[in-house]
């Protein structure tokens, strides 16, 4: 099994970057997990401690659960990866039965800041959108798909994301392998992701 992370910060288009890489790729051979189904189910708190939780520090992650899961994909079992909802700011319950395949994308905002999960991956890529494209594109995408106005965007924005950012996110373009520029949509680059994908196809 070949295990590509894909991180860089909100809005840089990890999302999009995995979307287009697995267009024209055989159907069933890529798997993708993302770090946003394991944020740590929170059912014991009220919707308002929900929202005062710091969505950006790795603290919020449940890097057991991710990294277990991982390695019960390495050794060729199905794993049950939770589902998320970025309205109720919690796991909805439900779970996405995600099947052992010869390529696995792992994307997220934190995923190489845990020492651990970091030396799983075979092949570590960052996606970099400069800050202001990076937050034009959240505040247009979480109010139109997240169930957030305005000034919960801004807000978080200058509260946890940028400092988060700044602190843990943009450090570990260090141990990245390949930068993807994002600014504009990047054909070549997920081109040759694509061919090395192939490869081990
Ligand atoms: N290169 C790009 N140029 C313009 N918009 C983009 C680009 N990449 C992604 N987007 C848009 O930006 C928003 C955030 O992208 P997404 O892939 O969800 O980012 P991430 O997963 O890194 O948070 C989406 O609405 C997406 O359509
Ligand atoms: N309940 C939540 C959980 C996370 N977030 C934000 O999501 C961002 C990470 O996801 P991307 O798809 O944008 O990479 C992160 O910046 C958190 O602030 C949230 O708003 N609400």
């Amino acid at each position: 099994m070949l295990i590509i992370g894909i991180a860089g910060g909100t809005g840089c288009g990890k999302t999009t970057v995995v979307n287009q890489i697995l267009n024209e790729l055989p159907e069933g051979e890529v798997g993708i997990i993302s770090q946003d189904s394991y944020y740590k189910d929170t059912s014991h708190l009220s919707y308002n401690e929900r929202v005062a939780i710091n969505f950006d520090h790795p603290q919020s992650i449940d890097f057991d659960l991710l990294e277990t899961h991982l390695k019960m994909l390495r050794a060729g079992q199905a794993v049950d990866q939770p589902v998320y909802s970025f309205v109720k700011h919690n796991r909805t319950g439900d779970v996405i039965v995600t099947q052992p395949r010869k390529v696995m994308i792992v994307e997220g905002i934190l995923i190489l800041t845990h020492p651990s999960l970091r030396d799983m991956f075979d092949i570590k890529i960052f996606v970099h959108a400069d800050s202001d494209e990076r937050l034009i594109r959240r505040l247009k995408r979480d109010i139109a798909e997240r169930g957030r106005d305005l000034d919960e965007v801004l807000s978080r924005y200058q509260n946890t994301l940028k400092p988060m950012h700044n602190q843990f996110i943009e450090p570990m373009k260090e141990f990245a392998d390949i930068i993807i520029p994002n600014n504009k949509y990047n054909t070549v680059a997920i081109d040759i992701v694509r061919t090395i994908i192939n490869n081990r196809l």
